[in-house]
């Protein structure tokens, strides 16, 4: 299926290219408990990549490592060829690295609109001062690109009739559309979600899993996704990482890491030694 230094194509036709994370032995301590060993893997440029596992397996860590809120006790993260270092979180959000979590954090008394804006504030690159001299600066210029890009994505993920709404008022499924709406605000290069369809209906999730299947095609975003559906992964994802207390256990295709026998055992709860 693959040659990695190149890329690969997928088994629907859809060209992959090469690596844009590298994650190289990444161990993470909390005090005397090891959520990550010794874990290697790669993100390659426009794929969906998934990470699963039984709970407590480490993923929301690996996804905060990746994100750059963890900083790994050992190991390193490459970013683009570039070996990466603390960072701040305004730094995170301007190397294109965007989230969505998993439990919702929007602003309830905003707007959905107003929630989607503030995806973009990594990008308004003027400040209070221009803003008061709003006219003369280029900042009216800015604000009207950024609603532009903001009424692409409301668009996008047909949410124009809640543009208004205060999001408090929304229901679960919608709300989390509006939490990936403000992610894609940022345009990120890599699109990190958290169990996006965690208490979704089927129509929900439906819905969900379209809409990250058609920004992936459409804006070529790369995306690493956790979710513990295993129907929405095995649907969705062109490779998986599978953890378990805190190790990797398989990494591959959907099809090769659901014949792996230790990721079979570890969701049938087997005994470890
Ligand atoms: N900030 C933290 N401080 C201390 N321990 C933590 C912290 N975050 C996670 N852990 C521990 O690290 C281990 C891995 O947790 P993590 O949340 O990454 O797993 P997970 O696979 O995402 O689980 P779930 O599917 O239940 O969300 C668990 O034992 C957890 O209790």
């Amino acid at each position: 299926m693959k040659d990695m230094n190149e890329g690969y194509l997928t088994a629907d036709g859809r060209q992959i290219g090469g690596v844009v994370m590298e994650l190289k032995d990444i161990t993470l301590r909390f005090g005397g408990l090891t959520a990550i060993e010794k874990i290697s893997f790669d993100i390659r440029d426009g794929e969906i990549r998934a990470i699963i596992g039984p709970n407590g397996a480490g993923k929301s860590s690996m996804l905060n490592v990746i994100s750059g809120f963890y900083v790994p006790s050992d190991g390193e993260v490459w970013f683009k060829g570039v070996r990466r270092g603390p960072m701040k979180p305004y730094e995170i959000a301007r190397l294109g690295i965007a989230r969505t979590f998993q439990n919702i954090a929007l602003f309830d008394g905003m707007s959905v609109l107003d929630n989607i804006m503030t995806g973009r504030l990594t990008h308004m690159k003027k400040g209070l001062i221009a803003q008061a001299g709003w006219w003369f600066t280029g900042a009216a210029r800015e604000e009207y690109e950024n609603r532009e890009k903001v009424e692409r994505i409301i668009d996008f993920l047909e949410i124009q009739n809640i543009r208004k709404t205060p999001v408090g008022r929304l229901p679960y499924g919608l709300k989390k559309r509006v939490e990936l709406a403000r992610a894609l605000a940022a345009e990120p290069k890599i699109l990190l979600l958290d169990e996006p369809m965690a208490g979704m209906n089927v129509e929900e999730k439906e819905d969900m899993c379209r809409f990250v299947l058609d920004l992936n095609d459409e804006f070529g975003t790369t995306i690493v996704l956790i979710e513990h559906d295993m129907g929405v992964v095995m649907d969705l994802s062109d490779r998986v990482v599978v953890m378990d207390y805190g190790k990797k256990i398989g990494d591959g295709a959907p099809d090769e890491v659901r014949n792996n026998q230790a990721v079979v055992d570890a969701y049938l709860g087997v005994a470890h030694d």
